[in-house]
């Protein structure tokens, strides 16, 4: 069994998130350590999806359906590119049931469900299906991003398996697994750190080894020195405009850490950084792009409840009740409490600027 949860409402659907996320995360390193150019396609907007990501959606949702049959899904992935590919969808199966194989995951899914069982393809696809769930200002569901940072992941960098419970439009219960991202800094060599967020509970994190204990994440006021954290990929936040927003905050020039995923997420929720900013490219001549709920729900309410604050680029607040999307908030700013208001302050000006450039 793990290690005792630290929260003391929601501890089933806690228990039960944390075991499908550990199980997603076995499959998904497995999967990075031994990719192969078919097992990648591109969907529909062009951007990558694996086996990885179809096999880590379907086991947590397996997971959900088991113990929570009533709750809705809303889940990055679907079954278009399995229905049409029968290796693909094979080798999903396969991946799925070996999440569940007996004694894959060690001591910590000793006697937990579904140790040992087996999935129909048919049972492997309803379960992707179930992810279609529209979300919106009522009743329960979870958001699933399977792999975040899906880039990340095929470069063999940074990623994350991401679930959340949103319950009546507010995020509840966050989990957060970062399987490369290292123990006590971004890189060192104890890798895999697994984050648990309870809205007015408080933000934990362990290491993914068996049994390992929960310790408190706390953000300073001002962390020092302050740098900030971005998207590695210059299509997804606009780095210039980033920049700038450092220069203006009195970040040392050159020190942003980049990195994939929520992982960003995971690394200012203990006290990394200090300031996680996300200004949309459209600000400098890129495409409209409107942020999916499952690419923040788990690392926002990380931050709120290690002591950080995190709004959209003007300062409003996030509002998970809309939709699959973040559709009334623009870019995202996540920082220290110290550092906040003036990050949104900065933005601004950068944004002033920039815009008599484009
Ligand atoms: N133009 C864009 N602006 C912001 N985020 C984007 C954009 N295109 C894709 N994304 C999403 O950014 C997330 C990764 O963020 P990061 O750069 O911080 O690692 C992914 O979930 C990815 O979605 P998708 O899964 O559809 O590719
Ligand atoms: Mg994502
Ligand atoms: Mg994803
Ligand atoms: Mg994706």
């Amino acid at each position: 069994m793990s290690s005792a949860l630290p929260i003391k409402t929601y501890t089933k659907e806690a228990e039960v998130a944390v075991q499908a996320v550990l199980r997603a995360c076995h499959v998904t390193k497995s999967v990075q350590d031994t990719l192969k150019v078919d097992d990648k396609v591109s969907k529909p907007d062009k951007s990558p999806v694996t086996i990885g990501d179809l096999a880590a959606q379907a086991l947590i949702t397996l997971h959900l359906q088991n113990a929570f049959p009533e709750d809705k899904i809303v889940g990055e992935e679907d079954t278009t590119e399995l229905r049409k590919n029968d290796g693909l969808r094979n080798k999903v199966v396969g991946l799925v049931n070996e999440g569940f194989a007996k004694g894959k995951l060690g001591k910590e899914s000793e006697g937990i469900w579904g140790e040992g069982e087996s999935f129909s393809e048919d049972s492997v696809l309803t379960a992707l299906d179930l992810g279609s769930h529209t979300g919106g200002p009522t009743g329960r569901s979870w958001t699933i991003d399977p792999i975040d940072g899906t880039l990340g992941f095929l470069r063999k960098e940074q990623y994350a398996v991401c679930l959340a419970l949103i319950v009546d439009g507010i995020v509840q219960l966050g989990v957060l697994a970062c399987p490369n991202l290292g123990t006590t800094a971004v890189t060192d060599s104890q890798t895999g750190v697994l984050f648990l967020a309870k809205k007015n509970e408080g933000g934990w994190m362990r290491s993914l080894k068996d049994d390992a204990k929960w310790e408190k994440t706390t953000i300073p006021e001002h962390p020092t020195p302050l740098r900030f954290l971005e998207s590695v990929e210059s299509g997804h936040s606009a780095h210039s405009v980033q920049a700038r927003i450092g220069e203006l905050l009195g970040v040392q020039e050159g020190t942003s850490l980049r990195m994939d995923s929520q992982a960003k997420y995971g690394a200012l929720g203990r006290g990394e950084g200090g300031c996680y900013l996300r200004i949309p490219t459209k600000y400098i001549g890129g495409k409209d792009y409107q942020e999916k709920i499952w690419d923040h729900a788990s690392g926002s309410l990380l931050i709120s409840e290690s002591g950080g604050v995190v709004s959209d680029m003007h300062g409003a607040p996030l509002d998970f009740s809309r939709g699959r999307t973040l559709s009334a908030n623009e870019g995202i700013v996540a920082a220290a409490s110290g550092v906040h208001a003036k990050a949104v302050e900065s933005v601004k000006k950068a944004i002033e600027e920039f815009g008599k450039k484009v």
